[in-house]
């Protein structure tokens, strides 16, 4: 069948803000249960590290990564890759004296972490995880796999007898030493110097009168506002910091407030609506709970939201432009359906001077930039401001990667570190898996170093899709939807892969297979790819990306030096969208000639 691409623009992807109240940005997470198992097998073949199942000698040592679970939304996907590379979760390790042992043990430790790569991948790093890449695929999937090893390990250790204890211990070891080796890869900026404001003193006091228990102290850091600093020696599992629920603004309190009769009323009103108006009042309330809380809130928050005209003038063209465009006018439409008429309708409690619309733009970049999706101990997820964690930065390769549910042992929310935080060091936490664009539009900084989110959505329909109004067909490989990020955070640039995604290549190639005429009838590879689809999937790709990169001009158009933050930031993230085309169209091009001197 005759089917020709239709190439469109890059698709604005920013779901998150179309209904307020449902938009904030999530910020938790939840760990995998991990079960640990014992069970003993048989003997030995040539590997030491073989899965259980095709075991059958006793003495060994078992272990069993947290199984790939069904409820996961991309079962299917990783139960290929896992079966595709051969990888089981299953481990077993046989116990020998000789001097090989920890060698061997090392190889199986290094195949648990292959394993545990790919059971917590996401969604992007599952679609960029090309042919033969075993990993790291991200900070956050590092991070995450060698948390989920030292889960089976640690238990075992503990009940260990004296046989098993040297061998574990030296895979416990080994382990955390690739969390710490990994995390100093990934540090961008270390240290801050100590935070001698009052306010900030204040409300860390406040919080210890409280119940908080904090191993951190606040500090300043330079482009980043205030952050938390270790104050001690942090290991791994050790809480940083630990916030009584007592002390977290969530829902109820509006439920509580004078303005709650009033609220209630409104038409699909959602909690978090009323949460924003009432923070809008609450923090010039003298009689405040948190009064202490709201005198350390900036003034402004400088996140995209608050983009001048010469900042969206810069970044015309741009995801981020569209982003940040939708968001704003959507958030007029929140405002002008509600404010105007409470504060005509109620003054004495909704005073149309705290309900301006440039203060509900400061609430809602508040809200976006400080909140924290919580499960409290009745089971319910609450959006939630959190008083002192709030001051806690991001990081690409965080300290803190699980902090959403309030224990109920302790009645408090714990921060937990899964990588060791040294004294004097800043203590990250992860926001999520954000791109670029989404933390300049909702939290107003662009983070340091690699960004594996950071991706560009491609719309490549078939003429045919089109014709015929159905879905974008897959095309075998699952994947309906496509996008490239900076190829340079690929592991295979070789023939076949170039760089870029493999299910975009695999679309292409079954794409422009069908429309092509062969110039030869040579077919070079065992896949029946020929030499003429090869050449017309990176034209193609390069057709895309060639204008992309005209569209966004040259970099140096605008005088930096004195620029206003805002436009900074623009024009750092426009840098950022050039650097990932440039590489992409790089890519392309090598490949092309890879491809003539065959
Ligand atoms: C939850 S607050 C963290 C505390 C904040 N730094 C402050 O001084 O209030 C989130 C804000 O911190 C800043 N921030 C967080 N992580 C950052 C980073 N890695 N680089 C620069 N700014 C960051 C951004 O302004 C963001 O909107």
């Amino acid at each position: 069948m005759n089917q020709s691409l239709i190439l469109k623009a890059p698709r604005v992807v920013s779901g998150r803000l179309l209904k307020f109240g449902v938009g904030f940005p999530s910020l938790y997470g939840f760990r995998h249960r991990c079960l640990v198992c014992s069970r003993f097998s048989q003997p030995f073949p040539s590997t030491f590290y073989l899965p259980v199942n095709n075991m059958k000698k006793t003495d060994a040592v078992s272990f069993l990564l947290p199984p790939l679970s069904e409820k996961d939304p991309f079962f299917a996907k990783k139960k290929k890759l896992l079966a595709t590379r051969n990888v089981d979760t299953e481990f077993l390790l046989l116990r020998r004296t000789d001097s090989s042992f920890p060698a061997e043990a090392l190889q199986t430790l290094d195949e648990m972490v292959r394993a545990a790569r790919i059971l917590h991948l996401d969604e992007t790093e599952l679609y960029f995880a090309g042919d033969g890449d075993f990993g790291p695929f991200s900070a956050r999937n590092e991070l995450e796999s060698l948390n989920s090893v030292l889960s089976v390990i640690n238990p075992m250790l503990l009940s260990a007898t004296d046989d098993n204890k040297e061998v574990l211990q030296v895979l416990r070891d080994t382990t955390i030493d690739m969390m710490k080796s990994f995390g100093s890869k990934n540090i961008v900026e270390k240290f801050g110097e100590n935070c001698n404001s009052d306010a900030e003193n204040l409300l860390l006091q406040w919080g210890k009168n409280h119940g908080v228990k904090a191993k951190l102290q606040i500090a300043s850091y330079k482009g980043a506002g205030r952050g938390a600093m270790a104050a001690e020696d942090i290991s791994i599992g050790d809480v940083a910091l630990e916030i009584p629920e007592a002390l977290i603004i969530c829902e109820e309190l509006v439920f509580e407030s004078d303005m709650f009769h009033v609220l209630k009323d409104i038409d699909g009103i959602t909690a978090e609506t009323m949460l924003l108006l009432w923070s809008m009042k609450e923090r010039y309330n003298a009689n405040s709970k948190f009064k202490i809380y709201f005198e350390t809130l900036p003034n402004e928050f400088n996140t995209g939201l608050s983009f001048g005209i010469d900042a969206l003038s810069a970044l015309e063209g741009t995801l981020l432009f569209e982003e940040i465009v939708q968001a704003k006018e959507h958030l007029r439409s929140q405002y002008d359906s509600l404010c105007p008429a409470l504060c005509a309708n109620y003054p004495d409690l909704f005073q149309p001077e705290l309900y301006t619309w440039e203060w509900f733009l400061w609430a809602c970049e508040l809200w976006y930039s400080n909140s924290m999706k919580v499960v409290f101990t009745d089971g319910k997820l609450r959006t939630c401001l959190v008083p002192i964690a709030g001051l806690l930065n991001h990081s690409l390769c965080p300290h803190i990667l699980h902090y959403g549910r309030v224990d109920s042992t302790t009645n408090s929310l714990k921060f937990c570190v899964s990588r060791p935080c040294r004294q004097g060091e800043q203590c990250y936490l992860s926001y999520g898996c954000f791109s670029s664009s989404h933390l300049i539009n909702f939290y107003g900084f662009l983070p340091k170093g690699d960004n594996p989110y950071d991706i560009i959505p491609l719309d490549i329909d078939t003429l045919q899709d089109e014709e015929s109004n159905i879905q974008p067909t897959n095309n075998g490989s699952g994947w309906t939807t496509h996008m490239v990020r900076g190829t340079w955070l690929s592991n295979n640039n070789e023939l076949y892969s170039y760089g870029l995604p493999s299910p975009l290549l695999e679309h292409l190639r079954a794409v422009l297979r069908d429309d092509e005429i062969p110039t030869s009838l040579e077919t070079f590879d065992c896949n029946g790819i020929t030499k003429d689809t090869e050449v017309a999937v990176l034209e193609t790709i390069l057709s895309i990306f060639n204008p992309m990169m005209e569209g966004l001009g040259k970099s140096d158009e605008f005088e930096r030096e004195n620029s206003s933050w805002d436009v900074k930031l623009a024009l750092d993230y426009k840098d950022l969208q050039r650097k990932i085309i440039a590489s992409v169209v790089a890519s392309c091009s090598s490949g092309l000639q890879m491809l003539d001197d065959l």
